[in-house]
């Protein structure tokens, strides 16, 4: 096989961890001696052997003079487990092909440097922009210590959330609504506002036939008003995070619901930037953003949001008084519009899905 093949199984067996390694990135490994693969790994969770731990410890004795792929750069700092640059010297491979290095500035091309020092061929950018895809949320999280945030929309085709009753069961069909739940399986949070739980009483959780994380649960509510009977307060079926402002007495609610985490903010209103630094101080690297259209409207407003997933319905609601997408005020003029860049288009059952990032500046 090329070496891009070899980088391919490593990539697959990346994707296949996305989601459950957080807050670490999700990393594949396969060694090749002789044109016979002797060892391949994922690193699973954090706190487990690192991919290329598993794939070294596999190869034995056929690890000298072996080739290996991996899909980011070998470690070379002590964290749980000792250094992978170091394993792989120690087990003296010949070549080490890397798909990306770590973009994170403190890391990057340590291990690499490592490498080469003892002597050990080092090719970097086999199948790069695929690798980088697979820890988006890891990278940006490393580079801002905020979570990437992806905004989730269900529309009809005339841009319609729900009717002007608040109904909106169902938009999409059953195979768009799966698409979203694997979302929420390898999202480390999903986020929703208090009226789209008042409207809706949402569970948020993962429900598919394979399973899959639930997310933890984040509901803005500034003036603590939620129903108290919501499934997000009573199922216990996954964490559940209410953000309010300062102006509320929350002992009464904290008393009331001892197992929910309530996130008070300094100031009367939720101000999206520091509740993002302060998930960042939480650990929560992805956040999946499921409206409804006044939440979608303050992230799009500030610009706090790395990407659109929009999920159209071959279906026109009509009426001005319909539920709009993005709510909040219209700009003036369209030159104020938010621009962004389509990346993928993919017809799922009998709808659209649309992925598009914000134009970089
Ligand atoms: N109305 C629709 C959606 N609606 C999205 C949110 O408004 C819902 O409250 C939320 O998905 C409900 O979460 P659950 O209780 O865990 O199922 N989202 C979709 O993809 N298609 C729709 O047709
Ligand atoms: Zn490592």
């Amino acid at each position: 096989m090329t070496k891009e093949e070899y980088m391919n199984i490593a990539l697959t067996l990346a994707k296949s961890t996305i989601g459950q390694t957080s807050p670490n990135p999700s990393v594949g490994a396969v060694v090749v001696k002789d044109g016979r693969i002797v060892g391949m790994g994922s690193h699973l969770r954090a706190g487990l052997a690192h991919a290329e731990v598993i794939a070294i410890e596999q190869a034995g004795d056929d690890a000298i003079g072996a080739d290996v792929y991996v899909t980011l750069e070998p470690c070379s700092h002590h964290g749980k487990t000792p250094p992978c640059a170091d394993l792989l010297i120690e087990h003296q491979v010949k070549r080490v092909y890397i798909a990306c290095v770590d973009p994170n500035p403190s890391v990057a091309g340590e291990g690499i440097k490592k490498l080469k020092q003892a002597g050990i061929e080092v090719e970097v950018g086999i199948r790069e922009a695929e690798a980088l895809a697979i820890n988006k949320s890891f990278f940006f999280y490393m580079q801002h210590k905020r979570p990437y945030v992806t905004l989730k929309a269900a529309m009809t085709l005339d841009g319609k959330t729900a009717t002007k009753t608040g109904d909106s069961k169902w938009i999409t069909g059953e195979a768009a609504r799966k698409d979203v739940h694997k979302q929420r399986a390898i999202h480390d949070a999903i986020m929703v506002g208090v009226n789209t739980v008042q409207q809706d009483n949402p569970q948020l959780t993962t429900r598919l036939p394979q399973g899959g994380k639930n997310p933890i649960r984040i509901i803005l509510d500034t003036q603590l008003s939620i129903n108290q009977a919501s499934n997000v307060l009573q199922d216990k079926e996954a964490p559940t995070w209410i953000v309010c402002g300062s102006k509320v007495n929350v002992e009464a609610f904290a008393n009331a619901f001892p197992h929910i985490t309530v996130l008070q903010q300094s100031t009367p209103t939720i101000r999206l930037p520091e509740l993002l630094d302060k998930l960042g101080e939480l650990d929560i690297q992805s956040l999946y953003v499921e409206g409804g259209s006044t939440v979608h409207g303050s992230f799009v407003k500030e610009n706090l949001f790395q990407a659109c997933h929009w999920y159209i319905a071959p279906t026109l609601l009509g009426g001005i008084d319909a539920k709009t997408v993005v709510g909040g005020r219209s700009p003036e003029n369209m030159i104020d519009a938010t621009q962004l860049t389509i990346a993928s288009m993919e017809q799922i059952g009998s709808d659209i899905k649309v992925i598009a990032y914000p134009k970089q500046e």
